[in-house]
């Protein structure tokens, strides 16, 4: 079975997001091997985190939308159980950081979602 986030659906041909990526990016998943400079090392860092902020950026905006959907949104309707599998499931493909640090990566990350996701809804009443 092909992995989704680092096999091209289409057999081996770039994906559109590969050529023409969210501002410019052409970030492969998989990545080369390890850099041998400083300033390579910092140029693929700073590949990483672009390809990171557009992704947090859409994360964000989803998390938002769900906050609509759910009966209680927010930080009140806050759901340890689902955050915990979030986790898991991250765990699994990033085994050096493991579940304890995602799992504080992951909070910063949906607290963060959701106090953008209450400034939305403060602008838009
Ligand atoms: C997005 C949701 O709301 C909250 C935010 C989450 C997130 O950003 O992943 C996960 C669980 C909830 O604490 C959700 O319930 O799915």
């Amino acid at each position: 079975m092909t992995d989704p986030t680092t096999e091209p659906a289409n057999g081996g041909a770039p994906r559109a997001a590969e050529q023409h990526g969210p501002a410019g990016l052409t970030l492969r998943l998989d990545g080369p091997a390890a850099p041998a400079t400083l300033p390579e090392a910092r140029a693929a860092i700073d590949e990483i985190d672009a390809a990171l902020a557009v992704l947090l950026e859409r994360r964000a905006g989803i998390a938002a939308v769900v906050q609509r959907l759910k009966p209680v949104g927010g930080f009140a309707g806050r759901d340890p159980e689902r955050e915990r599998r979030i986790v898991e499931a991250m765990a699994l493909r990033a085994p050096s950081l493991g579940a304890e640090r995602l799992s504080r990566i992951m909070a910063a990350v949906i607290e963060a979602g959701l106090e953008a996701a209450e400034d939305r809804s403060r602008r838009t009443v």
